[in-house]
């Protein structure tokens, strides 16, 4: 066991190096790129290789967006074998809870059963909450304490917190009470309808399921002794609630990573004081990680500022990345006097940097704080006036969004045959490919290539797949018939079976509906079918997305459009998450970040302690509403 060693990284700082070999649970808190998700596929790596998590044991890893659990699964396959890797399971909490409703629904106790199914998954607004309240206000018992209830924290504290009785129970509180008329009016009220269920009832439900089925909890357990959290700031009460009653045990090994300052999920219900919890409740130990690999020396010493800003007792971290670029031109404030110039200046300023540094247009990020699809047109107009494309990543299509549609594993099998069919020699590509085509066939699972009878298969219908496509005019129509042509060949049965999040559920479903619509929509505006392939992921479009969703991303440049008081109007100096929100943007840079403020779109009185932290950083502000020879 010592004489492992980690694979893709050079080193790992004394502290990351304990934790991956902890053999106790742990939660591991460090800053911004820290190496806190590559620790965990370090970890994972690990207890693999080294046999500490033998066969048929596997590794549950949940993240809280779909990109991050395919990042971490990325990675981990990248170190490992593929007959190990196929032992770790990333996945989200919300996909991971949903799974075990959709397979197990029917072992529920009579009450809480699910005879009419659920449909699309239910958001819950303040609106819903506050008629549903104002129904029960004629309660003789709790009639008054009903008023006192907050609709804004009532799914995450209210529902979240509520573990649902086997049998029907007396209400002990006005929670209970709430809670449980909310489910009868959502689940059983409803019949013959289906259920309306949002993600945090699918929680409570798949904690019902495990804890009123011992025998489904211990298989559960024992397939899964090692059970990894990312991000977990950002853990949920009812997310919380579900880890204590399923894996808060001994025999489960807990490896939480994660970062208070960058706790921007309080508003939608995030515990505040998780890795307290985690302490008390999971016995883990506590380590601290104080290197930072992403970020030049001079943005770490900024990001430094707005950190004791979060939490004054932080300690400073040491920068492990080297300064590209001069140390004067690392972080600017630009004025700005209309959006239009806003836009002109960002697109100008992309394009020329692109070009001096040979860049790429995924090495920047346009962050802003909230409706990407607000800033979209005018920067996508000035971008174009560069030759560049500005993609706004939340945008929906079908039932998901693009950030989560690109990840897919489906996506990428089928994007990955359709590239080997344009364009010859791309060995990461075929690898990829045959690699999935194994794990879907279950060909030779214990070698560490596929049998060359899968290797002339594959090679087969690529040839064929390239033949189809140089007689197929480029265009929307032609695109089903690729996409059914492929799911000939792969079997999309064969892909429910092999991938998790497809096993049960509709998630094949919508990500195979979203790739055509998808696809189609990139097609239509190209004469080549790469170029096509291009549009669909993207690779020419600099990305355009709100701080949120830039979580665990970075970018070269981060540009974050627009500090003022109507961008950033929920914040207020005294609730943190504000300035958390900020720090996320600020900490996804590696070499440069660029923030406006445009007069036209809002004054700068409520945001004023966020300039004042850049102006104590030293980051300058630049005049660009007056003319250029004028600028100092
Ligand atoms: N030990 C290491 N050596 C070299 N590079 C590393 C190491 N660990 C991580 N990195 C690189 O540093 C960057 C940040 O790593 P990672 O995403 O794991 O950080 P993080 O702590 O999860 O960050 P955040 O909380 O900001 O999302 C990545 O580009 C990663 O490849």
């Amino acid at each position: 066991m010592h004489e492992w060693l980690p694979s893709g990284v050079d080193e790992l700082e004394q502290a990351a190096w304990a934790a991956v070999r902890a053999s106790h649970s742990a939660c591991v808190i460090a800053g911004p790129g820290a190496g806190k998700t590559e620790l965990l596929a370090q970890r994972a790596t690990f207890l693999l290789e080294t046999g500490q998590c033998p066969s048929p044991s596997r590794i549950l890893a949940i993240s809280f967006k779909r990109d991050a659990a395919e990042n971490l699964q990325a990675r981990v396959e990248k170190r490992c074998p593929p007959h190990l890797s196929r032992r770790f399971t990333s996945v989200t909490f919300d996909a991971f809870t949903k799974s075990i409703v959709d397979r197990f629904a029917p072992t529920l106790p009579a009450r809480w059963r699910l005879p009419n199914g659920y449909g699309d998954i239910a958001v819950i607004t303040k609106a819903d909450v506050k008629g549903f309240l104002s129904r029960h206000t004629n309660s003789a018992k709790w009639g008054r304490a009903i008023a006192t209830i907050d609709p804004a924290t009532f799914e995450s504290t209210v529902l979240g917190q509520w573990r649902l009785p086997v049998e029907k129970s007396i209400s002990q509180s006005v929670d209970e009470f709430a809670a449980d008329w909310w489910w009868f009016d959502q689940l059983r009220n409803r019949a013959p309808e289906p259920a309306n269920l949002s993600f945090t009832m699918l929680n409570r439900l798949a904690e019902l399921i495990l804890r009123h089925n011992p025998l489904l909890l211990r298989a559960l357990r024992h397939t899964y002794p090692y059970v990894f959290i990312d991000e977990c700031q950002d853990t949920s009460f009812a997310q919380y609630d579900f880890l204590l009653s399923v894996f808060g045990t001994d025999g489960v090994c807990v490896t939480a990573v994660g970062d208070d300052k960058q706790r921007i999920m309080g508003w939608a219900g995030a515990v505040p004081d998780v890795f307290a919890m985690l302490g008390k409740d999971f016995g883990a130990g506590r380590t601290q990680l104080l290197c930072n690999y992403r970020s030049s020396p001079e943005l770490v010493r900024i990001q430094h500022v707005l950190a004791q800003a979060l939490d004054s007792s932080v300690e400073a971290v040491q920068s492990h990345q080297i300064a590209a670029i001069d140390v004067r031109d690392a972080a600017r404030i630009w004025y700005i006097d209309s959006m239009q110039n806003e836009a002109q200046y960002i697109a100008e300023h992309v394009s020329e940097d692109m070009i001096r540094r040979t860049l790429r247009p995924r090495d920047y990020g346009l962050l802003v704080r909230q409706r990407a699809e607000d800033f979209e047109p005018l920067l996508a107009n000035e971008f174009a006036k560069v030759g560049l494309r500005v993609r706004n990543e939340a945008q929906r299509i079908g039932r998901t969004t693009l950030q989560d549609l690109v990840v897919e594993p489906l996506v990428g099998l089928y994007l990955g045959l359709l590239r080997l069919a344009t364009r010859k020699r791309d060995r990461d590509t075929w690898v990829a490919v045959a690699e999935t085509m194994r794990h879907l066939r279950g060909d030779y699972p214990d070698a560490d290539t596929p049998s060359p009878a899968l290797g002339r298969q594959v090679a087969a219908f690529v040839r064929d797949l390239r033949t189809h496509l140089s007689s197929t005019p480029v265009g929307a129509r032609a695109c089903e018939i690729l996409l059914t042509k492929i799911d000939e060949f792969v079997d999309l049965r064969s892909v429910a079976r092999a991938f998790p999040m497809y096993r049960s559920g509709d998630a094949l479903a919508i990500a195979r509906e979203a790739m055509r619509l998808h696809l189609a929509k990139s097609a239509n505006s190209c004469q080549a079918w790469a170029e096509a392939l291009d549009a669909f992921e993207g690779t020419h479009c600099v990305p355009l997305m709100t701080v949120h969703k830039s979580k665990g991303l970075e970018f070269d440049t981060m540009v974050m459009i627009g500090l003022d008081d109507k961008t950033w109007w929920s914040y207020t100096p005294d609730n943190p998450e504000g300035l958390a929100t900020f720090f996320v943007a600020v900490s996804r840079a590696k070499q440069r970040i660029v923030i406006t403020h445009c007069s036209q779109r809002g004054t700068r009185a409520q945001v004023a302690p966020l300039f004042d932290l850049l102006r104590t950083a030293g980051v300058t502000e630049t005049d660009l509403a007056v003319p250029a020879l004028s600028r100092t």
